[in-house]
């Protein structure tokens, strides 16, 4: 099959999250499994400034009644797959993807209503007639939409896709901060009080609704789950599946991981030691390989579980235990963490920044990795904490329910998990994994390699995605 990948971010060429790690991962996954995929996504500054792409065909122009957008399709071969960029630099010539600092920019919606146009209108540039076009989060949401309006006939066979990878950020935009749609002709269907909300018209508008776990998907179901969308969702609800995230082994080994100073694996263990130190030496922490050290890397907001982890840090260091944590994101939980780094230096270190070669240090490095989310589509980082035998400490949601087993309840246990939203159900599942840790050395070593014999692998994913893709032709 024919499928196009319309996604803001790809791991390697540009990424603020984990959507980057899916918009890497399930392409490439495709493309081994035999389908012909290509990827478009906007020509970002950063690419801009770092790669020289030449044009992939004339200019090609978009009119509406406000304004006439001349842009540039840029391609590249990457890994055998065809990457088209949308360059129009009035919009993506910018510092930041969304963003400039924690600012996210006004035309955000028009930006990626624009980008969603220009993606339908490259594939007939370039004469690329997809089965299938998947569409991932906001923005790429009025795609759906975008495609059942078309009346070029070039997309009449094309069904789409739309994955939900977090449905906290809608696109919720006043029409008329959006040019691009203001007179498109079906759009004051979709406005309510003046406003368009791109999730739900992906969610309205796509052949195929889904989830990146099964359990999110049942989440997306309910009012809280769903952040408000529940009603829409249960109309659909017969074309919305949830299908697992995978981890990408090749990136996340670590028998082969570049960023660390020593390989191991489920056969020998003792080299994560040596990880352990070396996490502790970079984050500034007293080099002692008995006290256990928890890790945690994600974007700060409340999603992760901030509010539940700030108000126990105080108890947290009473123990004998390390925490690290690299992140980016809310200024006002920057300033917490920073602070309580400084009045707690041998136990707490915060590192401020976006580091991949930290991020995968502290998997390595860390003994346990926290994850205690408020909301978690999928989670990415407790797959990759399995697969290095740091054992991971989480909520019971979304999909980290589908992929950590608790203690608790079974033999086959890779972790320690909690149901209840408060900071006290948290700061007793850390007591429980610490206790664990000092009392059960050999269990905990069980545990670890549980972890790492787990697979959660893309190809499955890839798998049950084909035949998704495959059922909207039956
Ligand atoms: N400061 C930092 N330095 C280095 N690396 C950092 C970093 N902060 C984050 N990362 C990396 O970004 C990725 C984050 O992935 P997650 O799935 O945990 O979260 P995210 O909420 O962004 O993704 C959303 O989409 C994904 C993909 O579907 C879902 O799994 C998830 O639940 C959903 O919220 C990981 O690869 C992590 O290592």
């Amino acid at each position: 099959m024919k499928i196009v990948f319309a996604i803001s971010e790809v791991e390697e060429l540009v990424k603020t999250g984990g959507l980057a790690d899916v918009g890497k991962a399930l392409p490439l996954a495709l493309k081994d499994a035999g389908e012909d995929v290509v990827i478009v996504m906007p020509y970002y500054k950063v690419l801009a400034d770092s790669l020289n792409l030449p044009s992939a065909c004339e200019t090609q122009t978009l009119f509406t009644e406000y304004k006439v957008y001349n842009f540039e399709v840029r391609v590249m071969d990457w890994h055998g797959i065809p990457v088209y960029f949308v360059d129009y630099p009035e919009y993506f010539m910018r510092e930041g993807l969304y963003s400039n600092a924690y600012e996210a920019y006004e035309d955000n919606g028009e930006r990626f209503c624009f980008f969603s146009g220009a993606v339908l209108a490259t594939l007939q540039a370039i004469n690329y007639s997809p089965d299938v076009i998947h569409c991932h989060d906001w923005h790429t949401a009025m795609l759906p939409y975008l495609t059942a309006y078309d009346n070029t006939g070039f997309f009449d066979k094309t069904r789409t896709v739309f994955t939900i990878h977090n449905a906290a950020f809608q696109g919720v935009n006043l029409l008329e901060k959006v040019p691009f749609l203001r007179h498109h002709p079906g759009i004051l269907a979709q406005v309510h009080g003046g406003y368009i909300n791109m999730l739900q018209s992906g969610i309205e508008f796509a052949t195929k609704v889904t989830t990146v776990s099964p359990h999110y998907a049942q989440e997306l179901l309910t009012d809280l789950g769903s952040h408000g969308l529940h009603e829409r969702l249960v109309r659909r609800k017969t074309d919305l599946s949830g299908i697992l995230n995978g981890c990408d082994y090749t990136q996340w080994n670590p028998a082969t991981d570049s960023f660390l100073p020593e390989h191991y694996d489920v056969d020998n263990l003792l080299p994560k030691q040596t990880c352990k130190h070396a996490l502790q030496e970079k984050s500034g922490l007293p080099m002692n390989v008995s006290i256990p050290l928890i890790g945690m890397v994600c974007r700060l907001t409340e999603q992760k579980g901030f509010g539940y982890i700030l108000p126990i840090l105080d108890e947290l260091v009473q123990h004998n235990v390390q925490i690290v944590i690299v992140g980016t994101g809310d200024p006002k939980m920057c300033m917490d963490l920073g602070e309580f780094a400084q009045n707690h230096p041998s136990q707490f270190a915060f590192i401020n920044g976006f580091s991949s070669e930290h991020a995968h240090l502290v998997e390595a490095g860390a003994d346990f990795f926290l994850m205690p989310s408020q909301f978690e589509p999928c989670g990415l980082n407790q797959m990759y904490s399995l697969a290095y035998g740091t054992i991971p400490i989480v909520r019971a949601v979304g999909g980290l329910k589908d992929t950590v087993v608790d203690n608790r309840h079974s033999e086959d246990a890779t972790g320690f998990v909690f149901e209840q939203p408060r900071p006290e159900a948290l700061l007793a599942c850390i007591r429980r994994a610490l206790l664990f840790y000092y009392e059960h050395p050999v269990k905990f070593r069980e545990m670890q390699q549980r972890g790492m014999n787990t697979r959660f692998t893309w190809e499955r994913a890839a798998g049950e995605y084909i035949k998704l893709y495959e059922s909207m032709f039956v």
